[in-house]
């Protein structure tokens, strides 16, 4: 299915008389991972809705291409609630907005993320971990060339947060979506990232690439976390 490119070109979003973002430009390659991490209300939720198609922007150019062939580039966003339908199971969770001949796809990614005997279990009687799994599902059901992630681990223990890491990982590897994952987790950007991007004052202040080979291990990336958290904290604190 492959991934899509992604231009953000000089984009600027005010929210009334306030600028949150200013002229930030950002390219992403097709299946590019990139995280994006900086101090609380910085902008990054607001640079991941304007790419969802959530949030308007108010100058700029936002370009975003099918890697091959023509069609729009599907778009999906998950989010750090699970967002499911309580009065719906599992399997209709991430069936819902599917066309027919994609219902077998949808089984298939419950199936990946290990829950498929799981499918008619309502989200009240899975854990909050098996409840991303399904939320992780439904985004990945739709066969995304660009998936949208804002802190879609925050709310999980330590040990649950490390199996969705390398759960996402593994269907990543798949899928070939290009990823922009906002997170606060320094150590989840750099395992999961190609490039780990810094937003202060609404604009891009430090572009890492990360080439350590995967899977990663967290001792392999001290000396990038080091100079990542450094940065964050000379940061204009916006
Ligand atoms: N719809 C809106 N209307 C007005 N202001 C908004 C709106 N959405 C966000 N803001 C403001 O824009 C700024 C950036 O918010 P945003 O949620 O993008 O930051 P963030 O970097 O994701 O923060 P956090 O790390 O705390 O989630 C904040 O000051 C926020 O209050």
């Amino acid at each position: 299915m492959g991934g899509a490119s992604v231009q953000v070109e000089r984009l600027t979003v005010n929210f009334g008389s306030r600028q949150v973002l200013s002229d930030l430009t950002l390219n992403l390659a097709p299946g590019e991972r990139v995280a994006v991490v900086g101090a609380s209300g910085g902008g990054k939720t607001t640079l991941l809705r304007v790419l969802a198609g959530l949030t308007p922007h108010s100058e700029g150019q936002l370009h975003i291409r099918q890697a091959a062939g023509t069609g729009a580039a599907r778009v999906r966003v998950m989010f750090q609630e699970d967002r499911l339908l309580p009065w719906m199971g599992a399997l209709d969770n991430v069936t819902l907005g599917l066309a027919r001949q994609e219902l077998a796809g949808g089984q298939a990614a419950l199936a990946g993320v290990g829950l498929a005997d799981r499918a008619n279990a309502y989200p009240h009687e899975l854990s909050g971990g098996q409840r991303q799994r399904v939320a992780l599902a439904r985004a990945l059901a739709h066969r995304p060339a660009l998936l949208l992630l804002d802190e879609p681990f925050g709310a999980l223990d330590a040990l649950t947060r490390a199996d969705m890491h390398d759960l996402l990982e593994r269907l990543l590897d798949d899928t070939g979506a290009t990823t922009l994952l906002v997170t606060h987790d320094l150590d989840e950007a750099l395992k999961l990232a190609d490039r780990v991007v810094l937003l202060d004052g609404g604009q891009i202040t430090e572009d890492l690439r990360v080439t350590a080979p995967r899977p990663r291990r967290r001792a392999e990336l001290l000396e990038l976390r080091d100079r990542l958290e450094r940065k964050l904290h000379s940061g204009s604190g916006h």
